[in-house]
Order: C-alpha cells, then sequence, then structure tokens
C-alpha cells in the first residue's frame, strides 16, 4: 500500500515572514492522517521553515540542489547542506529547471545520485510540453526523461524515489489534466518501472501528480489508483487550500 505524499512546491515565492506563518498554519493543519506531507521553500527560508514546523508531521524539502559535494560552485547548494538543516526530500528536474534553466537529464541524473547518496529523496518530476501532447509524444517524451534521470539507479534505490508527474501544459494555467488524462500517464509509468526494474518497483514507488491541483479538483485525482500525491504549486500558497488539498489524499 503506497502512502500518499502531498508536496507544496513554494517556488520563487514569499517573504521571510510569509512563508514561516504559511508553514505554521500547514503544520496546524497536517494532521496525524495516513498522509505524508511536504513543504519546499527557496533554499533562504528553508531554515525558518524547518523551525516553524517542528513538532507537526511535516517535512521540508529543497526545490533543487547540486551534485558536487562542496567546492568553486558560484549560487549552488549542496546535498549536505539540504541535509544539515533537516531536509528529507529534494525536487530534482522540475519543468521549469529543465525549460527555463536548460537543465538536461544527464544533470538531473547527477544530482539525483548526490541526493540519494546523502540520504535524501528525490521527487523526480518528467512531463511533456502541449506541442508534444498534441503530437502523440507524451509517452516517448516522459519515458526519455525517466531513462535519462534514473540512469544507473538500482532497484534498491528506487525505494527511496518519488515520480511527479506535470504536464507542463498544466502548470500554474489552471488546465489541470482530467484524471482519466493524468491516471493514464501514471499507469504507463508504472508500466516502465516494472519493465525497467521489476514488479516490486513499479509497485512500491509513489507517483504524484502536479499542475494546477486545487481543492476542486483534488478528490478526484487522488481517487485514481495510479496517483499516489500530489505536487501543487499556487494552491499550496495558502494554507487552508493547501490542507483541503492534504484531506482530499486522506479521505
Ligand atoms: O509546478 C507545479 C508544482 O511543482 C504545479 O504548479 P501549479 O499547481 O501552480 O500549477
Amino acid at each position: 500500500m503506497r502512502r500518499p505524499l502531498i508536496a507544496g512546491n513554494w517556488k520563487m515565492n514569499l517573504t521571510r515572514d510569509e512563508a514561516v506563518n504559511l508553514a505554521r498554519g500547514v503544520g496546524a493543519a497536517a494532521g496525524d492522517g495516513e498522509v505524508d506531507v511536504l513543504v519546499c521553500p527557496t533554499f533562504v527560508h528553508l531554515e525558518g521553515v524547518i523551525s516553524a514546523v517542528e513538532g507537526s508531521k511535516v517535512a521540508v524539502g529543497g526545490q533543487d540542489v547540486y551534485f558536487e559535494s562542496n567546492g568553486a560552485f558560484t549560487g549552488e547548494t549542496s546535498t549536505a547542506m539540504l541535509g544539515d538543516l533537516g531536509c528529507q526530500y529534494v525536487i530534482l528536474g522540475h519543468s521549469e529547471r529543465r525549460n527555463v534553466i536548460g537543465e538536461s537529464d544527464k544533470l538531473i541524473n547527477q544530482k539525483l545520485h548526490a541526493a540519494l547518496a546523502a540520504g535524501l529523496k528525490p521527487i523526480l518530476c518528467v512531463g511533456e510540453l502541449l506541442e508534444q501532447r498534441e503530437a502523440n509524444e507524451t509517452m516517448a517524451v516522459v519515458k526519455s526523461q525517466l531513462d535519462g534521470s534514473l540512469e544507473n539507479v538500482t532497484a534498491e534505490q528506487m525505494a527511496n524515489v518519488v515520480i511527479a508527474y506535470e504536464p507542463v501544459w498544466a502548470i500554474g494555467t489552471g488546465k489541470t489534466a482530467s484524471p482519466e488524462q493524468a491516471q493514464e500517464v501514471h499507469a504507463d509509468l508504472r508500466s516502465l518501472l516494472a519493465t525497467r526494474y521489476n514488479q516490486e518497483v513499479s509497485d512500491g514507488v509513489r507517483i504524484l501528480y502536479g499542475g494546477s491541483v486545487k481543492p476542486a479538483n483534488a478528490a478526484d485525482l487522488m481517487a485514481c489508483p495510479d496517483i499516489d500525491g500530489a505536487l501543487v504549486g499556487g494552491a499550496a500558497l495558502k494554507a487552508d487550500s493547501f490542507a483541503e488539498i492534504i484531506a482530499a489524499a486522506g479521505a
């Protein structure tokens, strides 16, 4: 049985006070149900957010990380730095990093290995652009992202990896994938994992959906058999809407 994970990706938003207040609100709303809850603030707010959720069940993660352990890498943050602060997860390969910053599967793969070696749980994001969906390339795109990003990752290591399917056309647009569209890709991702690894890995890996998840659509998405939670952007920036999504996952 896969335990649902509801993760908030706060992206490049919020002042320090807003981030700490939101973290307190999420901590109070997270409850003690059978749902894992995660928030991923920007690096500069990590320490305040980690203090703010202390004593609650909310975990904290980074939105990215670099693969080298230390040295002359201006602007970068290491896995050890995240772990030292108390982060448990790190988002990798988000479409904004792939498409805006230009990250390759090779770089994401290096980051994923570094995260696993440091004891962080990577949330590996995959997803197609609108023109790729319209050209019926969705599965080819996510397969190539999955294969490239998971190169040399073992079946044992997959116990600590979370996948997030985030169709780029649904991110921040208000256009959610329908539960049927999302379920179809999630089921295909699970088959790819069975072929690449084995049935146990395929059955065990949590696959989150991301892209305009809101309180109004969360329950229908969570009801799909291969959707194990959500990676939430905009609706994670308010404690009450994020709490409603957590409740939908636990229902
Ligand atoms: O990119 C996302 C989460 O990582 C989704 O963002 P929105 O929920 O704002 O569409």
